[in-house]
């Protein structure tokens, strides 16, 4: 970069010359000019590329990518069609190894930034062999366009439904049983949700595939309690789709970019599909949280359970419990187990699932893990390991404090979010604990997302 060029400020419409540093957590490419951060879309790290300004604020500028001057060598052509537009994967120009490195280095980030370490232990990210069709669900919103019936992805940027038709991260039974639905949805003239109005009925379609056992269950999301024609439908979609187990009405009656509502309805069939990881059977219902790459759950919880070290001695809390599948994968190296979790229905499987796999020593709560750890922790409660699998919002305020209040002398965090990860360790790390190891699992092939297991550990006398 020449002197005119340093010199001149960071406008919005200039066009700048930048060499790409960085990925930054949504996957964009992050280079610096005269020290102000610029995000480009589209850019990767090695890469120099010409971009336009659009948005530039005190901290930062964001830069729309008009060429690659000096291409990456591990550029590639993105494989699927609307890779650019629909805004659900961020990485498919990008091949597979050098996702799995720059994923650990947004991990590596993340904690350089909140707790100030550098040369931190963290394994490379481990990866699939075939990082494509893994996922196990998809929840996508339909539109009425033109008296037509949409489905897909509205795009990163605006509003507008992209159709992802065979989308290549799903595992084709989901896309089938989506498409499938969305044209029974529109022979049956079923009223579609018009966002801006909230008008008409059903606003998502809804598909969770069990891959061992094949079952499929099918969500219909609506703002009305219940559908016109809901006889006729059911009947359709059996015909259609033989493979389903389960068909689940959810009602979301709010104005709200939330996709589920409070109160579902089963409309045929179970309440609840199976999936079966390394020899265990989880029952799934419709509101409860899976995992959504059955391969890499097993590579995760695996590592969760190396990471646990357990003796048989322990007492284990398996915080944010799910449908208990952590747990239950640890219980039969543990004195006992105890989960908690704050959707009823999810607990409810994770009790039925214990009873399933013959454990006797887990047992699961309906709570928030903030309130209900703390208050366990005034009356006496030491547990030996937790482990706390939050959304990625992070640990609730009282949560850190009772596991450095009770002196925990294992915690296992499992993040999706590098940058909450790595704020609460450093809370984590001024109580006392010190971090042993972080592995970086890849759930979310060709997409941003990264997912991580830390271990913390600490001395010191409990009393
Ligand atoms: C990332 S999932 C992890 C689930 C589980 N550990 C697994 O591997 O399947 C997070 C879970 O936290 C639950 N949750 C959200 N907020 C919570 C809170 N404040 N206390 C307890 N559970 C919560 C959600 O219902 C969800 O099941």
């Amino acid at each position: 970069m020449n002197k005119a060029e340093q010199s001149a400020r960071l406008a919005e419409g200039r066009v700048i010359r930048l060499p790409i540093r960085r990925m930054g957590i949504n996957g964009e490419g992050i280079g610096y000019f005269q020290k102000k951060v610029v995000f480009v879309e589209g850019a990767i790290p090695g890469e120099t590329v010409l971009a336009r300004v659009f948005e530039e604020e005190r901290q930062y500028a964001r830069a729309r990518l008009l060429r690659v001057l000096k291409p990456s060598p591990r550029r590639r052509k993105p494989p699927c069609p609307v890779y650019e537009a629909c805004g659900g994967c961020q990485l498919q120009h990008i091949d597979y190894p050098f996702q799995l490195q720059l994923k650990r280095e947004l991990v590596e980030e993340a904690f350089f930034r909140y707790t100030g370490l550098k040369d931190l232990p963290i394994a490379p990210t481990v990866g699939m062999d075939d990082p494509w069709r893994y996922r196990n669900k998809a929840q996508l919103p339909l539109k009425r366009i033109d008296g037509r019936v949409k489905m897909g992805m509205f795009s990163a940027r605006s509003h507008r439904l992209i159709e992802t038709g065979d989308c290549p991260i799903q595992h084709p039974e989901v896309n089938r049983t989506l498409e499938a639905a969305r044209r029974v949805v529109e022979e049956l003239d079923i009223p579609i949700y018009d966002e801006r109005k909230h008008t008409g009925s059903l606003r998502h379609l809804v598909a969770r595939i069990g891959l061992q056992t094949g079952e499929v269950q099918l969500v219909l999301i609506s703002r009305t309690p219940a559908l016109p024609r809901e006889e006729r439908l059911v009947k359709r979609l059996r015909e259609c789709l033989p493979r389903l187990a389960s068909i689940v009405l959810n009602v979301n009656p709010r104005r709200t970019s939330a996709v589920w509502g409070e109160r579902s309805r089963v409309l045929w069939g179970a309440e609840a599909i199976r999936e079966v990881l390394d020899g265990r059977t989880y029952a799934l219902s419709a509101p409860a949280f899976f995992q959504l790459n059955p391969e890499q759950t097993v590579k995760l919880y695996d590592e969760v359970k190396r990471a646990a070290s357990l003796t048989g001695r322990e007492i284990v809390v398996d915080a944010y419990c799910g449908v208990g599948a952590i747990g239950l994968w640890l219980a039969p190296e543990a004195r006992r187990v105890i989960g908690m979790d704050t959707v009823p229905e999810a607990v409810r499987n994770a009790r039925e699932n214990a009873r399933r796999n013959g454990i006797h020593n887990a047992e699961y709560h309906v709570g928030r893990a903030e309130e209900w750890l703390p208050r366990r922790v005034s009356e006496g409660f030491r547990p030996d390991v937790v482990i706390v699998d939050p959304p990625r919002t992070g640990l609730g305020g009282g949560l850190i404090d009772a596991l450095i209040r009770a002196k925990v002398p294992r915690l296992i965090y499992v993040s999706c979010n590098p940058s909450t990860l790595a704020k609460d360790c450093a809370r984590l790390l001024e109580g006392g604990y010190r971090i042993r190891r972080i592995v970086p699992v890849d759930m979310f092939p060709q997409t941003s997302h990264v997912e991580a297991v830390c271990t913390l550990e600490r001395d010191g006398e409990r009393e």
